[in-house]
């Protein structure tokens, strides 16, 4: 079965320099989408992508997605683009993001977090490198291995590359449902490489994702920053109240204490309780990934539950606060918070929304405080969960097969793709998740890597699913 796979692989292996040197240059460019002051580097990266497309003999253009939401900000362009239109042959979407999370050396990097570093043994470091740069240049290093090799293209190919999944995928949704029946019409299934193994060592097909409500708390009181010693036990102090605020939103077993949240999670059947002991998945896989054994659970199934099927409430950051080394003596004069809630089955956003603002507006009336508060959404997502009974997964299976040697587990997945169910209920296609990085990876962390093995073979990976695709019999 897919019979020139062999020659695909050799020529991914002879082509790896080449591949890692397009991630070094893709990492170069800090495409922090949180971050207005970045926004130019999000726009030129989404330039440097469609640019890499069109040398490998793609059509990619740059589609404009308007203001950001309640700024004056140019949101950075979708990269759409297409290879191959061959009627006889399947077509296959694929989605990835080029925007990263923040990161500075400062923060804690062995390395320079916008400098791919790769160490002898096989860490790739730099910010995006499994999040999601990584990844989305597999499906380019898949096209010019093809060609290079002198292998047809098994399948057409459409993608959408977009610069705002780390920002709630701003303007996204409105580009899909107008693009389903137009640039996507022909796509016959989905394919999104954005998230991680469970561990380091079993690939995996992912079917579900949580979803993410994240929020500002804002609390304000005086007028200007003030001198702690001049005005402290003389005004009401907003970090005060803020902390107290953010201390009662969820306790240290991550019970979220927010009512009308629990009540909205769907019940576990038989059939999903049978499921969580054939995972390859230890708590030693977990302690290494988190770096320490600080579990809310000891046991294996409680962890995958709390990470795929429960919501959860972290806390993230407070702006506006004193947090660099020292001891300055300020009184902060607003100040806020921000948490988020990864939502389960069937949790619903708006009704989340609801719950969480009586719930903060309660609490903070009960403080008393002269000060003001404002609770409300920065953005939502929701979650997803579907079926891997599709031609699409069995393709990915015989894919890890074929390149891994194992059979992968079939996964949900803790983190949020925003718009993973816009694609599904937009195109009315069956979306698949790959991924291409590891449990240890630390997307969103400090020392984010991609292993040297998981891109490569992830290129493997990622060709190899486009063959098995254009061999699958219609379910
Ligand atoms: C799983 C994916 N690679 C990812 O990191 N997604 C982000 C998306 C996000 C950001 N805010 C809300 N959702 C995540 O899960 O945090
Ligand atoms: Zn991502
Ligand atoms: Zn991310």
């Amino acid at each position: 079965m897919a019979p020139q796979l062999d020659g695909y692989f050799k020529q991914v292996d002879d082509m790896s320099d080449a591949f890692i040197e397009r991630l070094r240059q893709a990492i170069a460019i800090p495409s922090i989408s949180s971050e207005a002051a970045r926004r130019p580097d999000v726009v030129r990266m989404g330039h440097w992508l469609a640019d890499e497309l069109n040398k490998l003999g793609a059509q990619a253009e740059l589609r404009p997605l308007g203001k950001q939401q309640g700024t004056d900000l140019d949101l950075p362009p979708v990269v759409l683009a297409r290879y191959g239109s061959d009627k006889n042959k399947r077509t296959i979407l694929v989605y990835g993001h080029y925007d990263v999370q923040p990161a500075e050396k400062e923060d804690g990097w062995e390395t320079e977090p916008f400098e791919l570093t790769v160490k002898e043994d096989g860490r790739m470091l730099g910010r995006g490198s499994t999040d999601d740069k990584g990844p989305v240049l597999g499906w380019l290093n898949a096209i010019e291995a093809h060609k290079a090799a002198g292998i047809e293209f098994p399948v057409n190919l459409l993608m959408c590359f977009e610069g705002m999944e780390e920002y709630g995928s701003d303007g996204l949704d409105d580009l899909i449902n107008a693009e389903a029946k137009k640039y996507f019409a022909d796509a016959d299934a989905v394919c999104i490489s954005d998230n991680y193994w469970l561990g380091t060592e079993r690939p995996c097909l992912t079917y579900g994702l949580r979803g993410c409500n994240y929020y500002s708390v804002e609390v304000s009181g005086p007028g200007a920053d003030l001198h702690s010693g001049v005005f402290g036990g003389t005004a009401q102090e907003p970090m005060t109240d803020l902390v107290r605020i953010l201390g009662s939103l969820v306790d240290t077993d991550g019970k979220i204490q927010i009512p009308g949240i629990a009540e909205q999670v769907a019940p576990l059947t038989a059939e999903e309780d049978g499921l969580y002991d054939g995972i390859s998945f230890t708590m030693e896989t977990l302690y290494e990934s988190l770096g320490s054994k600080t579990t809310i659970f000891d046991d294996k199934k409680k962890t995958l539950m709390a990470r795929w099927r429960n919501p959860s409430l972290s806390i993230h950051g407070v702006e506006g606060a004193f947090s660099a080394p020292g001891a300055k003596t300020v009184i902060p004069a607003k100040v806020i918070g921000k948490f988020s809630i990864r939502t389960v089955p069937n949790m619903e956003i708006e009704k989340t929304n609801e719950c969480v603002a009586k719930y903060v507006e309660d609490v903070f009336k009960k403080l008393g405080s002269k000060n003001t508060m404002k609770v409300y959404p920065q953005h939502c997502g929701n979650w997803w969960v579907a079926s891997p009974k599709h031609w699409n997964f069995s393709a990915a299976a015989k894919a890890t097969e074929r390149v891994w040697g194992v059979q992968p587990d079939f996964t949900r997945e803790g983190g949020s793709i925003p718009v993973t169910l816009t694609f599904e209920q937009a195109t009315g296609k069956n979306v698949l998740l790959l991924p291409m990085g590891s449990s240890t990876d630390g997307a969103h962390s400090i020392n984010e890597k991609l292993d040297k093995r998981n891109y490569i073979e992830g290129i493997k990976l990622l060709g190899a699913y486009l063959h098995y695709v254009a061999e699958e019999p219609q379910n």
